[in-house]
């Protein structure tokens, strides 16, 4: 079997972040872009912390006012708010071109989606969230800021919540400031920045379907905003089963309604009985009797037989939905979650029922083994020296060395081999991805 070259493990983001080698602490991010609603301090606390990270600051309204030659309120009645969001989204494209900065960005920036996409790939952004009665006191008797010129502030501000609070909980980074002094709100921030420890992300390149494996701790409480960008209707069926439900589920909900999400539950029995058709067709017709359209997600949140029995109703209810896997067992984590492989058992054998349904993510939250039996552990395990041994000889030499903390429960050893386990299965899906060589085919 020839093995493909390793698919590049980290984005380019993440080794800025200083993923690539975990034993050094994480250099602070050098590209930072805060959002917020008016009001929140970006420019203030953005100006205070470019000079204590001796980074240069920008100011994006003010950026814009320098292009147009007058005001943001001059822009809004001349030009009308349409023009204006137009000209944000240039000016922003246009600074964000890799160099280190602060960028305090205006409120209604981060609304627009291709503005996200380019803070996402060139930045890291920090959401300043304030309560609204501050807001309200720092920003009345203030002109310039064309949204509050006519009408009540705190309606304003209450309607500017309900329709934005939820998007800017995608930003990488959650810091609260309220009363304090800017001072503090600025240590508050490099504290979160320094803390910060994004997760790992090894892309599966397939050419039809590309998508990546996101591998780190608490990913869960994250998830919400981790799918927001990449699934195309905010509305979710997690399946899951009765033993992990009271253990992640409501994290997950939590996580995932910050972001707006609607999402509804089944939770299923544990245990391989249920990767059966009687299991199968009554999820069927609960996702279905609850209400379930082309781009609604399917979620399974488990082990392998979670991920298999929901990514089969994934892919076959409605001729296929969105999927995605958040595997919480080691075994599934390096090996049935990659792949896209799912399917029930029959009376005639295992998985002889299926489909190949490749997920639009993996959330490999490593957090979640902790409440894992340590039998269970050693079979994940099992499943990575099988990878070492079969087709990757690195592989093998790092388990004979830190196999040991793995088992014990290191965090960062357990991510580590996970991501290369992960990395090994996709060159082999990369390579044969509907296993039609024959040496796929053999039970190995
Ligand atoms: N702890 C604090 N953090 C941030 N700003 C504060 C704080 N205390 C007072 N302020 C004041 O709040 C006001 C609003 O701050 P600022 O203009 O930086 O908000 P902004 O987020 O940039 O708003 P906009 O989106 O309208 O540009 C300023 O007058 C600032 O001095
Ligand atoms: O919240 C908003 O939509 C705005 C905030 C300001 O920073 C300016 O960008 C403008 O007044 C619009
Ligand atoms: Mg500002």
């Amino acid at each position: 079997m020839t093995i493909k070259p390793a698919t590049p493990l980290m984005t380019p983001k993440d080794a800025v972040a200083g993923q690539a080698d975990r034993r050094k602490p994480a250099p602070l991010p050098r590209v930072i872009v805060l959002i917020g609603l008016m009001g929140a301090g970006k420019t203030t606390i953005g100006r205070r912390l470019a000079h204590a990270l001796d980074l240069p600051f920008i100011d994006a309204d003010q950026e814009i006012e320098r292009a147009a030659g007058c005001s943001v309120s001059e822009i809004f009645d001349r030009h009308g708010e349409a023009a204006f969001r137009e000209g944000e989204r240039r000016v922003i494209q246009r600074l964000l071109d890799g160099r280190p900065m602060v960028l305090a960005t205006g409120g209604g920036a981060f609304m627009n989606p291709q503005t996200r996409q380019i803070i996402r790939e060139n930045g890291h952004s920090v959401w300043l969230r304030c309560p609204l009665n501050i807001l309200r006191k720092r920003l009345e008797g203030r002109p310039g800021r064309p949204l509050l010129a006519d009408g009540n502030i705190s309606e304003v501000l209450e309607t500017l919540r309900k329709t934005r609070h939820h998007i800017y909980a995608e930003a990488d980074i959650i810091v609260d400031c309220g009363d304090e002094t800017v001072r503090s709100a600025v240590e508050r921030v490099v504290t979160a920045l320094s803390s910060h420890n994004p997760p790992a992300r090894l892309p599966i390149a397939l050419p039809d379907h590309p998508y990546d494996i996101v591998i780190g701790s608490d990913v869960l409480d994250r998830a919400g905003a981790l799918l927001a960008p990449i699934l195309q209707q905010r509305r979710a069926v997690i399946v899951t089963d009765a033993r992990v439900a009271p253990l992640y589920l409501s994290r997950l909900e939590a996580s995932l309604h910050e972001v707006g999400f609607e999402t509804h539950a089944e939770i299923i029995p544990g245990g391989e009985e249920s990767k059966s058709f009687t299991q199968y067709a009554q999820l069927c017709e609960n996702v279905l009797t609850h209400g379930v359209e082309r781009r609604t997600a399917v979620i399974g949140l488990g082990g392998g037989v979670v991920g298999d029995l929901s990514g089969f109703v994934a892919a076959t209810l409605l001729r296929g939905v969105p999927f995605v896997q958040i595997p919480t067992t080691l075994l599934a984590q390096v090996d049935s979650s990659v792949g896209g492989k799912t399917g029930i058992n029959t009376a005639r054998g295992k998985n002889l029922v299926g489909a190949f349904h490749q997920p639009s993510a993996v959330l490999t939250d490593t957090s979640t083994l902790r409440t894992l039996p340590r039998r269970e552990r050693v079979a994940g395990y099992a499943e990575i020296v099988k990878a070492g041994l079969i087709g990757d000889r690195d592989l093998f030499t790092w388990c004979e060395a830190n196999g040991a903390a793995l088992l014990e429960g290191d965090e960062k050893t357990i991510q580590e081999g996970v991501r290369r386990a992960c990395a090994f299965k996709a060159s082999v899906v990369l390579e044969d991805e509907r296993e039609i060589s024959p040496i796929m085919v053999a039970p190995c």
